[in-house]
């Protein structure tokens, strides 16, 4: 176990410094390292994530019976923390899983993770990473005076997943691990791997940092968990990468275009486009001209609907955050498909933020557009708000960030008014918070 563990983060310390890319990552001997089969200690089938986590807070199977449960769950209120003191530190190891998807020995499973392109569906690893992440937190906070935790623990952020050049085939067995990797007061953040068996060795496909805070058992306030203590140079390598992280979203969110103005290098960026559409024909500023190989943003833009129904509930009876990711990637790839005119891949996903549970019930409107791009990459945001039938005025839940790699290069994309102006640097930005670029591979086939 402590060996999985040790190896687990010496490849998580290689492949997720900040900053660091897809390329680097593969080029990083450090990198080229496998996860032997017989180092990790037995995993939990994917099934049983769901079964685990819902025994974990007594969640009802049937909507019907969703009130009772809530009811019940109330009373566990006594067990929680008044402070963060009272509760025992915790170790990595604690808290450390792993899950095996066996595609390749169980074949009925594959069905639901299958692309028609004989790939393997992005959107669904993601709710996988969801539940998983959730299930790590609760091995953290795991109390032993109660069967039933007294936590409601909810994705708060997806703070970075990148791919690698692997090929996800949907025949061959997949194994996720991680664990908690630094907390907070109420908040934690996990970090996950993803590995796909080839020949007798699972080797890295993907990396995942998500955070995770901690309600009390109503889901209505926050609540403390336990401390974590790193053991060793690797660990506190990575508890320190937490606290850097805290404070690169600090930095980033303070910075945001909707709190000030953009640098001197974005606006000269700005004015230059704008300039560059203007039509020398006319002394005008109004008349403007696309230049050639370019779309005009508003006309990349792509729109769904979704009815939030009972089925698609979390273990709180909310809407469960992986589904709102599954839809907003599927409908964010949909987008880069339709813009580039080939078929996209994901490079990297990031900047996932939960501002607000999603009732069941609610309309969920998606609205994705192409923000940014360069080369083949197609940098997509998209928006998502709900309504209810009694409310009608939209409320934003949830903005996601994807990066994609088409195979052909792709127009350019230009804003017309100064909202859009401030997507696309908000998109730059997030390209350029992205691994430094990647050739595309033939071999780098994951999908919606
Ligand atoms: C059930 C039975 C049958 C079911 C059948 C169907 C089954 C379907 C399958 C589902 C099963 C699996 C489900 C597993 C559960 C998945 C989880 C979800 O879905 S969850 C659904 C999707 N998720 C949601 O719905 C969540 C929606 N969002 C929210 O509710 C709130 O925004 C919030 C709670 C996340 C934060 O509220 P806010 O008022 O801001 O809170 P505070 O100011 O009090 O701060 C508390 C701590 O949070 C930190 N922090 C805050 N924000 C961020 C951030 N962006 N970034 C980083 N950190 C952040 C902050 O720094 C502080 O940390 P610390 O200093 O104390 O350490």
């Amino acid at each position: 176990m402590r060996r999985a563990v040790l190896r687990l983060c010496t490849l998580s310390k290689g492949l997720l410094t900040p900053g660091r890319g897809l390329t680097q990552g593969s080029q990083n001997p450090e990198n080229q390292r496998v996860f032997h089969i017989h180092e990790a200690c037995s995993p939990i089938h994917v099934n049983h994530v769901r079964d685990k986590l819902r025994e974990i807070v007594g969640a009802s199977t049937n909507w019907r019976d969703h009130v009772k449960a809530m009811e019940e769950r109330k009373l566990l209120q006594s067990f929680l923390a008044k402070s963060q003191e009272e509760l025992p530190p915790r170790r990595m190891k604690d808290s450390y899983v792993e899950v095996l998807l066996p595609l390749g020995s169980q074949p009925e499973l594959r069905e639901k993770y299958l692309t028609v392109q004989n790939a393997i569906r992005f959107g669904r690893i993601l709710e996988d990473l969801d539940s998983l992440g959730v299930l790590i937190c609760y091995m953290h906070t795991k109390m032993h005076s109660t069967k039933m935790s007294p936590l409601s623990i909810v994705t708060a952020l997806v703070d970075k997943i990148d791919m690698h050049k692997k090929c996800l085939s949907p025949e061959q067995d997949i194994k996720f691990c991680g664990h908690v990797s630094w907390v907070g007061k109420t908040s934690m953040e996990v970090k996950m791997q993803m590995f796909q068996l080839h020949g007798n060795e699972f080797c890295p496909v993907l990396e995942a940092t998500f955070v995770m805070v901690a309600r009390d058992s109503e889901n209505k306030r926050s609540a403390f968990v336990n401390p974590l203590i790193p053991e060793g140079p690797e660990e506190e390598e990575l508890f320190r990468q937490g606290e850097f992280n805290k404070g690169r979203r600090v930095a980033f969110s303070s910075a945001s275009l909707l709190k000030m103005a953009p640098s001197a290098e974005e606006r000269m960026t700005i004015h230059e486009m704008f300039l560059n559409t203007l039509d020398p024909k006319t002394i005008s500023f109004r008349s403007r001209v696309l230049p050639r190989n370019a779309v005009w943003m508003e006309n990349s833009k792509l729109k769904s609907l979704e009815i939030c129904h009972p089925q698609e509930r979390n273990i709180f009876n909310r809407i469960f955050g992986g589904f709102l990711m599954r839809k907003a990637y599927e409908l964010g790839w949909a987008t880069a498909c339709n813009f580039g005119g080939s078929r996209p891949f994901v490079v990297a996903v990031d900047d996932i933020m939960f501002q607000k549970p999603v009732e069941v019930g609610s309309l969920l409107f998606l609205s994705s557009q192409v923000c940014y791009t360069q080369g083949n990459y197609i940098q997509v945001r998209v928006h998502s708000e709900v309504a209810t039938l009694q409310n009608k005025e939209h409320t934003t839940t949830n903005v996601f960030h994807f990066t994609f790699m088409s195979e052909k290069e792709v127009p350019l994309v230009f804003p017309r008014t100064y909202g859009e102006s401030m997507l696309y640097l908000d998109g730059q930005r997030h390209f350029n918070s992205m691994s430094a670029p990647v050739a595309l591979r033939n071999d780098y086939l994951v999908e919606p």
